[in-house]
């Protein structure tokens, strides 16, 4: 258990102290995976996804879909004619409305700190299972076994901190016996220093999409955010066909930045089919999440996406979730309602969302339109 608290009475109360989820599978917590089973021919039942869940798409299995995913080059955000800026703000706008997904590059995080974090992962998830397992802390630190839901285990380990305010990157690092621990809580800050700062430039830009007040969005997060950084590590699967590194879902928060390695494994569904998001060594992906879609009044929108497997290589993830203040009232501006945008949702803060959507989520339901919807009768089902 971590003996120093503070971070939790600072930050979002929500993700800090909700209770854990009650597992009803009882399967042993395979804690290092890649070790445990690296030469098994076979996965254990509890990782076998339902026939009608497991992948169709491979993980390398890249169609021409992927090539039309934008890539935003944000080098002329700074340097470019007006021209050139206003095409990165149409850009960002028709990427969070048509695909939910995006990736950029020139975003001036310095490329060496975001190859480092994968190193820091690696030898961290490398550590003896014992080892990891003392950086467990509730919803965040290590998690060897995930059930999202109570009857669906995924072939990830994870270790996840709070961001921000108060970061608990240290709290947590310090529970293990990391000889390269000073070096990991420092890079682990300067990344999502480095984040917060890009998530201020991205929620402007899409702010200037919309036509809206370019800090409509931006002001809310910069102070006493409450973003999430979570290191996903899949090792490689014997069976990556009968298995999900990640289940399909959509992320609640606001907006996603994915630092993902070259192997890849991301998918995202569009048009009725899953296509795999080829990764570029220096690009970051950009979803937008439950909370913006809504915030949006549905303009923006939030998209299923995965993590499949591979049977070779380990893969590594990194996401920074980015969500406002706590209490910040998320509440679409009268603009982007009219009669062909009637007002889908009722204005919402984290605070009230976070943990009706843990509920939800582990009753089986995926993503805000199953409870947050002005049409949906929800005391039916709460
Ligand atoms: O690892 C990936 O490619 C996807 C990660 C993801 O979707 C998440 O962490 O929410
Ligand atoms: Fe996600």
């Amino acid at each position: 258990m971590i003996e120093n608290n503070s971070w939790r009475e600072n930050t979002m109360p929500a993700i800090a102290v909700a209770p854990k989820p009650k597992r009803t599978l009882h399967v042993e917590n395979i804690g290092n995976l890649s070790v445990a089973l690296k030469d098994a021919a076979t996965i254990p039942d509890a990782y076998l996804q339902p026939e009608g869940l497991r992948p169709d798409v491979p993980y390398d299995g890249f169609s021409k879909e992927t090539e039309l995913l934008p890539v935003l080059d944000l080098h002329n955000l700074s340097t470019g004619t007006a021209d050139e800026r206003q095409r990165i703000v149409n850009d960002i706008g028709y990427a969070c409305k048509e695909w939910g997904f995006l990736q950029i590059i020139n975003h001036g995080v310095p490329l060496r700190l975001i190859e480092k974090l994968r190193e820091l992962a690696i030898i961290f998830f490398n550590l003896p299972a014992a080892e990891k397992e003392k950086a467990s802390a509730g919803q965040v630190g290590y998690e060897g076994r995930h059930a999202y839901m109570p009857e669906r285990v995924h072939w990830v380990e994870t270790l996840t901190f709070v961001s921000g305010p108060v970061s608990n990157v240290e709290d947590i690092l310090r529970l293990t016996c990391l000889d390269y621990t000073e070096e990991f809580i420092r890079s682990v800050n300067d990344y999502i220093h480095e984040m917060q700062k890009i998530v201020l430039v991205l929620l402007k830009l899409m702010a200037e999409s919309l036509d809206l007040e370019k800090t409509f969005f931006a002001q809310h997060f910069e102070k006493n955010s409450t973003s999430v950084t979570r290191f996903n590590y899949y090792p490689p699967c014997p069976q990556p066909s009968m298995a999900l590194g990640l289940f399909s879902h959509v992320d609640s928060n606001s907006v996603t930045i994915l630092n993902q390695d070259e192997i890849g494994g991301l998918q995202i569904f569009k048009d009725g089919k899953w296509f795999s998001v080829k990764p570029s060594e220096d690009a970051l992906v950009i979803n937008v999440g439950d909370c913006l879609q809504a915030w949006t009044n549905g303009h923006f929108k939030s998209v299923e996406h995965r993590a499949v497997l591979n049977s070779v290589k380990p893969r590594i993830s990194i996401a920074f979730f980015s969500s406002p203040h706590v209490h910040a009232v998320m509440a679409p501006p009268m603009k982007l309602v009219d009669d062909n945008h009637p007002l889908l949702y009722r204005p919402f803060t984290w605070a009230e969302y976070f943990p009706r959507m843990q509920k939800k989520r582990m009753e089986g339901k995926v993503g805000i339109d199953t409870f947050m919807r002005l049409d949906h009768k929800e005391d039916e089902d709460s």
